[in-house]
């Protein structure tokens, strides 16, 4: 790790409701035209769950509790010549309230848990959604070249060293 190297820390929710997942299409900014969960930008002095919940309700409209968000993951993302290294906690929930709406940030729309369109998503979403969905908490390292293409991945049990 670089010595100039600067932590974001970011969050992830991805909304479950019976076989479906809530994805939402990014309509600007980084990731655009890209499928994702809903997240952002920790703010100082924030809990990282309270952003969680404050992302899901700006971004999808959603009120979800924070004691109903499960901690799923931590995926930190380097990015070669690049110092500043994303920490991005992914959160589950299937206990959500309120009703979808459109944001300027994203297009809410439910997809069957299977058939998620990959191909519109972050790459490194193809290796780890399988981990999400069948429930096990890992960690995981993506080195990314630009933002398409993954050079080297760790990905490992959240509880195994
Ligand atoms: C910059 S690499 C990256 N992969 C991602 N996967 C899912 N949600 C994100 N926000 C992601 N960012």
């Amino acid at each position: 790790i670089p010595v100039n190297a600067k932590i974001k820390v970011f969050t992830l929710a991805l909304l479950n409701k019976d076989d479906e997942i809530l994805l939402g299409l990014k309509k600007r900014g980084l990731g655009e035209g890209l499928w994702n969960g809903f997240g952002g930008k920790v703010d100082p002095g924030e809990e990282i769950v309270d952003a969680a919940v404050r992302e899901v309700k700006e971004e999808c409209g959603l009120t979800v509790l924070p004691t109903d968000m499960e901690n799923l993951a931590v995926i930190h993302f380097e990015f070669v010549d690049d110092p500043v290294i994303l920490e991005v906690h992914v959160f589950k929930c299937s206990k959500l309230a309120g009703v979808v709406e459109e944001s300027d940030e994203m297009s809410p729309k439910w997809f069957p848990r299977d058939n998620v369109p990959h191909s519109q998503m972050w790459p490194d979403d193809e290796v780890w959604y399988p981990l999400y969905l069948s429930g096990t908490k890992f960690r995981a390292y993506f080195l990314f070249q630009g933002y398409k293409t993954i050079l080297s991945y760790i990905i490992r049990d959240f509880y195994d060293h």
